[in-house]
């Protein structure tokens, strides 16, 4: 006969099954340099390591705890310095469930040549610094569910997005003024939405194969859907030259298609559809409605282990030449839309690489716009 469980057995089952544990994490950092601990063998999680944080206690927020752990883990006091949100996440590690709220504090150069010789924090735990690049390359064992957190940290502060190909419509050749234009004037480096707003997806895979084909040093963002009217939300960019496609670090989605997608699953099967498996996405959302999709979506992809959503452009921010009937949100709303979003948030809009401090005051990580990213331009 089986045996009946008692109820403090009970309570551990149930206890399992809801107990989701909600923890403050703290990406700190000095320039390329991020402040990483070390989790003890006897810990959850335990011989890896980890970005600062702790529980979040149950009358404190989200930041409060956030500026609390980091006090108590290594002393440094962060309440004066920029918090920026970098996203959530909920992980489901088996024996544990973690929602991780995670945030982006850059020390001022005092406080880290302050803190940049500890070796080991107030708690006894080891601490280290490490190059960005090695932590993106994967250097340090991470928790699991920090895997999202290595891609969201690889957006840059400014992203380039192309002029649309109708710009150089009066040109005799304007696929091939498109093409010149964006070669000559992209910055060294830059992360660049490729957008031709072509409604012919071959002919726009084409220009992005060769655009990048010219520029090598550039990583590109290519539509998921072409960005034409199509309403297939499974049409994509046809790009696929493995010369050029380690350049792409996300395909786009728009906020049409995304609402498409949104409508074309119900609940049960969110799951099963989640979009490009190639590449992680970047979303646009100009509403409430719209980023509940993008976090739906960013969760499912959680959920089944596809590459992450690593940000959502919330536009317009302020009034702009491509959008001249639109009402801009001004930085207040955007800033109330972007607290909503589960991801980093990108501001685009009317905007300038010079703005980026107000994004980041306002809760986003980074800016993106055309006409004033561009060499010539600036
Ligand atoms: N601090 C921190 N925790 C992380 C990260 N990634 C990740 O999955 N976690 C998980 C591991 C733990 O289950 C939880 C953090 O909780 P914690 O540090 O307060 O809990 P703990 O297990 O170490 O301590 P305790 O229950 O023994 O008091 O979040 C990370 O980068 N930093």
């Amino acid at each position: 006969m089986p045996i009946e469980p008692n109820n403090q057995e009970i309570n551990q089952i149930i206890d399992k099954k809801v107990v989701i544990v909600n923890v403050a994490v703290a990406v700190i950092h000095h320039k390329e340099q991020y402040l990483l601990g070390f989790r003890n063998a006897t810990q959850h999680q335990g011989n890896r390591y980890e970005f600062v944080g702790g529980k979040i206690d149950a009358n404190e927020s989200a930041e409060q705890a956030l500026v609390r752990e980091v006090a108590e883990e290594t002393g440094i006091a962060i309440d004066n310095d920029i918090i920026v949100k970098l996203g959530r996440l909920h992980h489901d590690y088996g024996d544990k469930q973690v929602v991780l709220q995670v945030y982006k504090i850059e020390l001022a150069a005092q406080q880290y040549e302050q803190h940049k010789h500890c070796e080991y924090g107030l708690e006894g735990q080891a601490l280290t610094w490490v190059d960005k690049s090695k932590l993106l390359a994967g250097e340090y064992p991470l928790p699991a569910a920090n895997k999202t957190i290595l891609e969201w940290l690889r957006l840059p502060m400014q992203i380039t997005i192309t002029y649309p190909l109708a710009h150089f419509s009066e040109c005799a050749d304007s696929a091939a003024a498109w093409l010149q234009y964006h070669q000559d004037n992209l910055a060294i480096e830059s992360l660049v939405y490729i957008r031709t707003k072509e409604a012919d997806a071959e002919r726009s895979g084409s220009l992005a194969a060769q655009l990048m084909h010219g520029r090598p040093d550039v990583q590109v963002i290519v539509p998921y859907d072409a960005d034409s009217q199509v309403v297939d939300v499974d049409k994509s960019t046809p790009i696929k030259d493995e010369n050029i496609s380690h350049q792409i670090v996300a395909n786009h989605l728009t906020h049409t298609a995304l609402m498409q997608w949104l409508e074309s699953v119900s609940d049960t099967s969110v799951s099963e559809h989640c979009l490009s498996d190639d590449f992680p996405l970047i979303i646009s959302c100009h509403d409430i409605a719209s980023i509940e999709a993008a976090n739906k979506l960013a969760s499912a992809r959680i959920q089944q282990q596809l590459l992450p959503v690593i940000g959502i452009f919330i536009s317009p921010v302020l009034a702009t030449h491509t959008h001249p009937d639109t009402v801009p949100l001004g930085w207040e709303a955007w800033s109330a839309l972007a607290q909503l979003a589960d991801m980093p948030v990108i501001g685009l809009g009317g905007l300038s690489p010079t703005m980026i401090d107000q994004a980041l005051a306002h809760g986003g990580i980074s800016v993106a716009g055309i006409r004033q990213f561009f060499n010539s331009e600036k």
